[in-house]
């Protein structure tokens, strides 16, 4: 399915924090948003999930207007959103972790498939989830959202805190699933590993999109270089 915000205006009571935030991503595309901290990302997830209430613009799912729309409306819609901070439930066993991800389908989730994306979870299931590494955790955070089958996923910052191998594993699933058509918004701070996979990419600042391309049109712009890539050419 097609997500997508158009001339989105949000923030938290008086406070205005985006400003005509608009951006789309396709089925089977990885769109990538980053920005330096402050910059509005999580509260764009949140406005689009139905966790804040926008005070302008609006958000589509096909074309259907949803903006507004308390966040089990969403997960019921097929949107699925994995917050930052890698939520478990750590006394819960990994699979009860898991299993509440079907809550939103009466229970009804695919373990097996879920599995397979992460095998390293297999032999843990009967694990407390706050035994798990970090990186394990931010698996078991991922794989509960696509336990409800969505067609759209959206993740906030999947790579905060991880050894770039492990954040290579994730990246790796983000883009199986994009093989599968799904589409992927990934709030990311790790923009080599984020721009390495994404179709498009949204640059925000001070609540605001400043730029938006391709990675390879991106990373030709010493702006961004010297922003988000140590002043590197990627
Ligand atoms: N619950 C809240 N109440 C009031 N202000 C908030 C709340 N959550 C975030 N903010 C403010 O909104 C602004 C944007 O924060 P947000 O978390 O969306 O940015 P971000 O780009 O995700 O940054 P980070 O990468 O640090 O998470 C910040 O100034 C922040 O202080």
């Amino acid at each position: 399915m097609t997500l997508a915000v158009e001339g989105l205006d949000a923030g938290y009571g008086k406070l205005a924090i985006l400003h005509e935030v608009s951006l789309s991503v396709a089925p089977g595309e990885i769109v990538t948003v980053v920005g330096s901290n402050g910059a509005g990302k999580t509260t764009l997830l949140r406005a689009l999930n139905g966790l804040i209430r926008p005070t302008a613009g609006a958000v589509t799912i096909d074309g259907v207007d949803i903006t507004g729309k308390p966040t089990e409306k969403m997960a019921a819609l097929g949107l699925t959103h994995v917050p930052e901070n890698r939520l478990c439930f750590p006394t819960l066993s990994v699979r009860d972790n898991l299993m509440l991800g079907a809550w939103s389908r009466g229970g009804k989730g695919d373990l097996a498939a879920v599995l397979e994306l992460f095998p390293r979870l297999q032999p843990r299931l009967g694990q407390a989830a706050g035994t798990l590494s970090g990186g394990e955790q931010q698996m078991v955070a991922i794989g509960r959202g696509l336990m409800a089958a969505p067609k759209a996923i959206m993740l906030d910052e999947p790579s905060i805190g991880l050894a770039p191998k492990v954040v290579a594993e994730i990246m790796k699933v983000l883009t199986e699933l994009r093989g599968r058509g799904m589409a992927v918004l990934l709030v990311e701070q790790n923009v080599r590993a984020s721009f390495g996979i994404a179709d498009r990419a949204v640059v925000m600042q001070r609540g605001r999109v400043v730029l938006e391309g391709t990675p390879a049109e991106l990373v030709e712009l010493p702006e961004v270089r010297n922003a988000y890539l140590g002043g590197a050419a990627a």
